[in-house]
């Protein structure tokens, strides 16, 4: 999905709008009737135990209008308290009808209790300055975002955490979101400066643009959510079978790192293949017994598995010896699709003569071992994003940059940053999970790889999205099942 600036959305809401496409009041409601459904989403998976009572901040312009549209949708459903920093009369115009239909549920003019009002609920929803924000915030505006932040609940921003300039800097406080839904196309300021630090995970809500205007708006970037991946996720017809389904084979693991190639190995077993070859060196065997587990095959490269496998994952948990560096060069030199992560990453420059290969290759480095690709192929590694687009070029390949937002840039070095996931991703044979979910969507001829690869990266993410635990209890273990429910998520034929 196409990324553009601020200015950008501004101009769009002002033609559509204009153009009487539709009215400003009907995009508002649509806004805030989509908003308060993925806060109802939201509401859903928490303990149940938890309260749920909401705090609706609203600001003087049309994204606390959004708010009060929320606070008309949600009040029957939850405890909500609303609260608007300025006088009734003192609202943007749709703000103003929007509140005159809750004002019995609203405190008008309430800037100076509201540092007493936000520990009075348990989520708090963000509607004070969306695109319109053009200055830092000051004064009463910013201890409140600071309180907020410092109050440990859950904030749910509507367009942009408050604070956040359109430029992605915050030059005093800006709220440091769970989750911002952003309306109509995800903006620049999220993805620069201090923006992955403040937008938590993200959410784009389409809100009926018509198509032409969207064509014709200046692009920052690209970044991947929920609706490019339904796009992408291919269906299966009637007749299916195991083979044309695909088959992918993940050579991994060692005597010590032995849980590395089971959890690739079931994760790639739930993400769509049709069988799943596991090469592996322990007796350790997958939770799904469908996979086929060849322990300490004495030439994988010779037998049929190899040869009917349309994609290969080398990686994960593997050891550096002689072996497997011979192994390597024999697959790149071969005509299947490769994922190639964790220490098979270092054998990259030993190879790079052989790069550009005949067939899709994606790697999937975390920023260190990007720094060392880089250093051994000679790229200055000081911009790391830089080095990760360079590579990519260079070696015709995909590289996958794993962090807070990762990337994914394509044979040009175009990129598109992936929207899924937060912090729970952040433990050991995650990596490995996403390996083996990008090597079970790639074992198919035919395919946009640069696409499936996105989409692996988002259903990888959006697992832990959609995990209701404690996102630090969150175990690798878990992501089969999750995996099954993003998918299923994302088309009920999935
Ligand atoms: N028709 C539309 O334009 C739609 C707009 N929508 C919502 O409207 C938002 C944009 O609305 P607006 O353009 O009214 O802008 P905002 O609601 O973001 O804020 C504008 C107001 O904030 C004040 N302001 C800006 N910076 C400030 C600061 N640092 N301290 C104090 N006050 C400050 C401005 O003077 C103005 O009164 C979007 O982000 C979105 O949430 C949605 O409802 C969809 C439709
Ligand atoms: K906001």
């Amino acid at each position: 999905m196409k990324i553009i600036s601020s200015e950008t959305m501004r101009d769009l809401d002002a033609r559509t709008i204009a153009n009487k496409r539709v009215a400003s009041l009907e995009l508002m409601e649509r806004a805030g009737k989509q908003c308060s459904e993925q806060i109802e989403l939201f509401c859903s998976q928490l303990a149940p135990h938890h309260k749920k009572r909401l705090i609706i901040l609203c600001g003087p312009g049309n994204n606390g209008g959004d708010g009060f549209v929320i606070a008309r949708y949600l009040t029957s459903k939850f405890e909500v308290k609303t609260y608007c920093t300025h006088k009734q009369d003192k609202l943007s115009p749709d703000a103003k009808t929007n509140s005159s239909k809750v004002s019995e549920l609203c405190e008008f003019e309430a800037s100076s209790q509201l540092l007493n009002k936000i520990t009075e609920g348990d989520i708090i929803i963000d509607c004070l300055f969306g695109t319109g924000l053009n200055r830092a915030l000051t004064g009463e505006y910013e201890t409140l975002v600071n309180s907020i932040n410092a109050s440990q609940l859950p904030v749910i921003s509507v367009d942009s955490p408050s604070g956040l300039l359109s430029d992605g800097q915050v030059p005093s406080a800006a709220i440091k979101a769970t989750i911002t839904l952003s309306i109509g196309l995800p903006k620049t300021s999220y993805f620069q400066n201090d923006g992955p630090a403040h937008v938590g995970s993200l959410i784009n809500l389409d809100i009926g643009f018509s198509k032409d205007y969207i064509t014709q708006a200046p692009s920052e970037g690209q970044a991947f959510f929920a609706q490019d991946a339904k796009k992408t996720l291919q269906s299966f017809t009637y007749n299916s079978h195991k083979y044309t389904r695909g088959q992918c084979l993940i050579i991994a693991g060692s005597e010590l790192y032995n849980g590395a190639p089971i959890i690739a190995a079931d994760s790639a077993a739930v993400s769509g293949a049709g069988m799943v070859i596991l090469a592996h060196e322990s007796l350790r065997t997958p939770q799904n017994p469908g996979i086929i587990c060849l322990t300490k095959p004495p030439d994988i490269i010779k037998s049929h598995f190899f040869e009917k496998s349309q994609s290969v994952l080398i990686g994960p948990g593997i050891e550096i010896n002689d072996k497997n560096k011979k192994l390597f060069t024999h697959l790149i030199k071969s005509d299947k699709a490769l994922v190639i992560d964790a220490s098979a990453i270092d054998l990259i420059a030993d190879n790079k003569t052989l790069f550009p290969r005949n067939a899709p290759t994606i790697i999937t480095p975390h920023a260190g071992e990007l720094q060392r690709l880089a250093k051994g192929l000679n790229i200055n590694h000081s911009d790391l994003s830089k080095a990760a687009q360079h590579i990519a070029q260079n070696l015709s390949i995909q590289v996958l940059l794993k962090g807070p937002q990762s990337k994914i840039y394509n044979e040009q070095g175009a990129f598109s940053y992936n929207t899924s996931g937060n912090w729970a991703l952040s433990t050991a044979g995650s990596g490995d999970a996403l390996a083996g979910i990008i090597a079970s969507l790639w074992a198919k001829k035919d395919i946009n790889y640069y696409e499936q690869a996105q989409l692996g990266c988002f259903i990888h993410g959006k697992s832990v999205d959609f995990y209701t635990g404690a996102k630090r209890s969150f175990t690798v273990d878990l992501f089969p099942s999750l995996i099954s429910k993003v998918l299923h998520s994302l088309s009920p034929l999935a």
